[in-house]
């Protein structure tokens, strides 16, 4: 039996990172990944600015001055913010400004107003300053030539003040992943239609949905396909025209109608593994065609998502060259008993806070779906391991 790290590398080793990029405008960058590196072609600031609502000065014109010996400059012109004049420094003068206002050529500090008289024609000065003081440098905090930015980077909150300061409104970003769901099975119907006889709802493609959906993943089909070969065959060809990664889900065990295996060998499918030493989802089926993975799950829903976190983070996290994708993985102490011994590596749902793991109440097989509701996690059990309340655990926690 392999592992399910040999699983996942072999995996990987068969797919490549997607390298199409695309224009969108800033508004819409958060969250991408970043499909250039982004260099300044501008200083920021971009002009001498005061730092303080005060006076530009010359700083050796403040030279010994203090509350009992002032210093008495001429006010030569007065700026705000946004205005940008020329205001030629000759002898003992001064300029009002403001905050953020334009220091003109020959002036290299600022005295805050607190430490003047609020002079209007001239203006005392009751402190010594030294140049550079409440004055910022063009350039001081980004130069031009500078690189902000690598290519790959998730592109966060505080990067879009960074780039928007440059002036840049459209970001060359990485196409986003597409991923399709195929739920097989004919006892599958969507909610939202009435449930006939012998049939339940699909509530897998749902978790899977909106799980990817939430990471910026798109979904562009989602169908429902009954046990026949011949269509289920049409239909993961429609998958792989439409998306970079496929799962399916259900079929993929020993019964009559599970046909997934043969119809995956028939299409010409290289499988990569199957039959991993996991519990739940030990059919979980890898594959590749087409240059694409196609990740087959066991319709049973804990097994699916269990075994979907397991791989397709990782996958999509490597296509897109974005760690973030992947998840978070820690060691807690178990607070609950767990009874039971497998020969298999198991994975056990659980809800882990503050390096605490509980696990629910209810039932733990891989079909039932109620208690996931609690869960936000789950333990990575080794094979043969009997867990005891106290005990450290591997978690790894749902995306
Ligand atoms: N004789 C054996 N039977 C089974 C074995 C085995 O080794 N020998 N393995 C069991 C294990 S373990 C698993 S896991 C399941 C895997 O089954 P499949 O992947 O083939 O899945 P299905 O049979 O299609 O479905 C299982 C179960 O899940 C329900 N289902 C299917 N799709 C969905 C969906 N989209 N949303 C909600 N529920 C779904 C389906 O109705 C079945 O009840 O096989 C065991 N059997
Ligand atoms: O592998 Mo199955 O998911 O144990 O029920």
């Amino acid at each position: 039996m392999k592992e399910l790290e040999e699983c996942l590398e072999a995996l990987l080793a068969e797919v490549k990172p997607i390298e199409k990029t695309e224009y969108v405008a800033l508004t819409d960058a958060c969250d991408r990944i970043l499909g250039e590196d982004i260099v300044a072609q501008m200083m920021i600031p971009p002009y001498p600015k005061s730092a303080m609502d005060g006076y530009a000065v010359r700083a050796e014109n403040t030279s010994g001055a203090d509350r009992e010996h002032p210093v008495t400059l001429q006010i030569v012109g007065e700026l705000f913010a946004g205005d940008y004049t020329k205001i030629p420094c000759k002898g003992g003068c001064a300029v009002r400004v403001m905050t953020g206002s334009y220091v003109p050529e020959g002036y290299d500090a600022v005295i805050r107003q607190e430490d003047t008289d609020y002079g209007e024609k001239q203006v005392q000065i009751y402190r010594e300053i030294t140049a550079g003081t409440n004055y910022c440098c063009v350039g001081e905090d980004i130069r031009e030539g500078e690189q902000i930015l690598a290519r790959g980077t998730h592109l966060r909150a505080l990067h879009m003040g960074l780039l928007a300061s440059l002036g840049i409104y459209e970001v060359l970003v990485c196409e986003r992943i597409k991923c399709s769901i195929l739920s097989t099975g004919s006892e599958l119907m969507a909610p939202g239609t009435p449930l006939l006889p012998g049939k339940i709802y699909n509530s897998i493609a749902y978790m899977l949905r909106a799980s990817m959906e939430r990471q910026g993943i798109q979904v562009p089909f989602t169908e429902i396909c009954g046990d026949d070969k011949e269509l289920l065959k049409e239909k993961i060809q429609q998958c792989l025209k439409t998306a970079d990664i496929v799962i399916t889900t259900g079929g993929v065990s020993v019964g009559k109608k599970d046909l997934l295996p043969e119809v995956l060998e028939e299409l010409g499918a290289k499988k990569i593994f199957s039959h991993a030493n996991i519990q739940p989802g030990t059919p979980t089926i890898g594959s590749v065609l087409d240059g694409k993975a196609i990740l087959s799950l066991s319709g049973n829903p804990f097994a699916a998502y269990a075994n979907f976190e397991y791989y397709f983070w990782e996958l999509a996290a490597y296509l897109t060259q974005d760690a973030s994708l992947k998840v978070r993985r820690t060691q807690a102490v178990l607070s609950d008993p767990y009874p039971k011994v497998n020969k298999l590596r198991r994975f056990v749902r659980a809800y882990a806070e503050e390096g605490r793991v509980t696990l629910p109440t209810a039932v733990h097989a891989s079909s039932v779906l109620s208690n996931m509701r609690d869960c936000n996690c789950f333990i990575d059990m080794e094979p043969g391991r009997e867990l005891h309340p106290g005990d450290e655990v591997r978690i790894r926690y749902f995306k």
